[in-house]
């Protein structure tokens, strides 16, 4: 298969290969090879296996869900509101619809069919500047002209022409419009068509033009109560055009999923340069946009520190649809995160995923109508934790559809992990995923160049291989337009 856009139609050599080669020479620089002890920093390629990778917990291994089915779960949760348990019925107590402004309403998702208020065009129309005319020529022209945006002209008499602009109502009883191209006024101000003979039709030996040509009569788009969308669409820019055309000026849809996000860790500073063990919040700057990026509305962001208590009192008192919390997922002293789960009497319905970075992942349910994604501190394991839990649950929850799943062949082989998928960030060249180096679980240096993370199974990809590949939002919709 090949990467949808124009990605895959770039020809080898022209300026966009001259861009990727500057960010492959931007992350490659520096490149060591990764050390062989199964505990690879990211800087090289890829790690080799590790029968037992570091910091794992035994345990974990038979908790931990595999990547695929962590992210059906993630996708099914938030449709299975309402019911305990993971499976849950379909019964998705989704919120209710809301109505908003066409303003308002881009990138979110039909709730109600859209059907036209109105027949479309509303009356007859001129297609062109020109003469309404009926009957044959020539024709005698009135002095007044028709506009668009004027009153019902008057009806015109066999014989008679009237300048008309695109856009205007069609007096009555016109038989045609007659484009300004194609006539001409005599002395005696007697409208002719210059029509070459074959585009005219004989009647009687007289010329005639075509009935009806460039009149676009009322109702030829739709008749006023026709569906025009059905429900689940998503508003793009031509879908609030014709939501306008149509009438309307407001549309019902979905509402975007409310998302808070709880930052954890005494180590981290919102500015200046990292000193003495504290380090620069990545995951704070990064969140936020890239989960509207994925639909949702990030109503707070909230720095807790790691402090356990107040952890608790943001969960239970936050009105979100989802808490992404980052950090704090492991079995550190401070990682705060299950231990206060289970005191709120929350459901996991996965902890921990098989998947490089970011293993430490978890999705629990806090209560209805409410989930949380813990995302590992690592910024490249948070980012896998966003790609594999928190995007399926919003798209359920903004009712998007999934994106067509698509494969590339990788320009070089990549080690797997034994057991777990691996996601490594790769820029698409042509018709090829190459994958970037840099793709530590703490480095952002890979992701920032890349334009989706390949899907690697366990055990790895060969060269050449079809691997899976998850864009990455601003890679296919543009920056301006996916971040509303
Ligand atoms: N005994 C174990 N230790 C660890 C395990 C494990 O399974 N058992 N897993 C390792 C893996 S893999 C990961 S990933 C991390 C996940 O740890 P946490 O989610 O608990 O995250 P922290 O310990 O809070 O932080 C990890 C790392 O990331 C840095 N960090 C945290 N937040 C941010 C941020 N907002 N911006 C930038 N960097 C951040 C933090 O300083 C740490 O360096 O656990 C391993 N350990
Ligand atoms: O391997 Mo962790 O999951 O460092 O990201």
């Amino acid at each position: 298969m090949t990467a949808p856009g124009t990605r895959a139609e770039a020809p080898a050599g022209d300026t966009d290969d001259l861009d990727v080669e500057e960010a492959l020479a931007l992350v490659r620089e520096g490149h060591r090879e990764s050390r062989d002890d199964g505990t690879d920093d990211g800087a090289g390629q890829v790690p080799g296996p590790s029968p037992r990778p570091a910091g794992e917990r035994p345990a974990e291994r038979h908790r931990a869900t595999p990547w695929p089915r962590a992210r059906e779960i993630a996708a099914r949760a938030a449709r299975a509101q309402g019911t305990r348990g993971e499976g849950g019925a379909a019964a998705g107590a989704r919120r209710a619809p809301v109505q908003v402004s066409l303003g308002d309403a881009l990138g979110l998702v039909l709730a109600a069919p859209l059907d036209a208020l109105t027949d479309l065009p509303s009356f007859d129309t001129s297609a062109m500047d020109g003469w309404a005319v009926a009957g044959p020529g020539p024709w005698q022209v009135r002095e007044e002209g028709v506009l668009a945006g004027h009153a019902q002209p008057e009806p015109l008499t066999d014989g008679e022409a009237v300048r008309i602009a695109t856009g205007a109502r069609i007096p009555a009883d016109t038989t045609a419009v007659l484009r300004s191209e194609h006539g001409r006024i005599d002395t005696q101000g007697r409208l002719h068509t210059t029509l070459p003979h074959s585009r005219l039709r004989s009647s009687g030996g007289t010329p005639m033009l075509h009935h009806g040509q460039d009149i676009r009569p009322r109702g030829q788009e739709c008749r006023s109560g026709d569906q025009l969308l059905p429900v689940g669409t998503l508003v793009t820019p031509a879908v609030l055009g014709l939501a306008a055309a149509a009438g309307y000026d407001t549309v019902t849809v979905v509402p975007r999923p409310r998302v808070e996000v709880l930052v954890l860790g005494d180590e981290l500073l919102t500015e200046g340069l990292p000193h003495d063990g504290l380090i620069r919040d990545a995951l704070g700057p990064m969140l936020p946009p890239w989960l509207r990026a994925l639909g949702a509305d990030v109503i707070a962001v909230r720095r807790i520190g790691d402090d356990a208590r107040a952890l608790r009192k943001a969960v239970t008192g936050s009105k979100a649809d989802l808490i992404v919390t980052t950090g704090g997922t492991a079995a550190g002293p401070v990682d705060h995160v299950h231990p206060i789960l289970e005191r709120i009497g929350a459901e996991l319905l996965v902890d921990g995923v098989k998947v490089r970075p970011g293993h430490p992942m978890l999705l629990a349910r806090t209560k209805d109508h409410q989930h949380l994604v813990g995302l590992p501190g690592n910024p490249l394991a948070a980012v896998s934790g966003l790609l594999t839990l928190a995007e399926p649950l919003l798209r359920t929850l903004a009712a998007h559809p999934a994106p067509e799943p698509y494969t590339l062949p990788l320009k070089e082989a990549v080690q797997g992990h034994p057991y777990d998928t691996r996601l490594i960030p790769v820029v698409l060249r042509g018709d090829h995923a190459v994958p970037l180096h840099y793709n530590g679980p703490a480095m952002l240096r890979g992701v920032a160049a890349a334009d989706a993370l390949a899907v690697v199974p366990p055990g790895g990809a060969r060269q050449g291989e079809e691997a899976e590949l998850l864009d990455l939002p601003w890679a296919t919709a543009g920056i301006g337009v996916c971040f509303t």
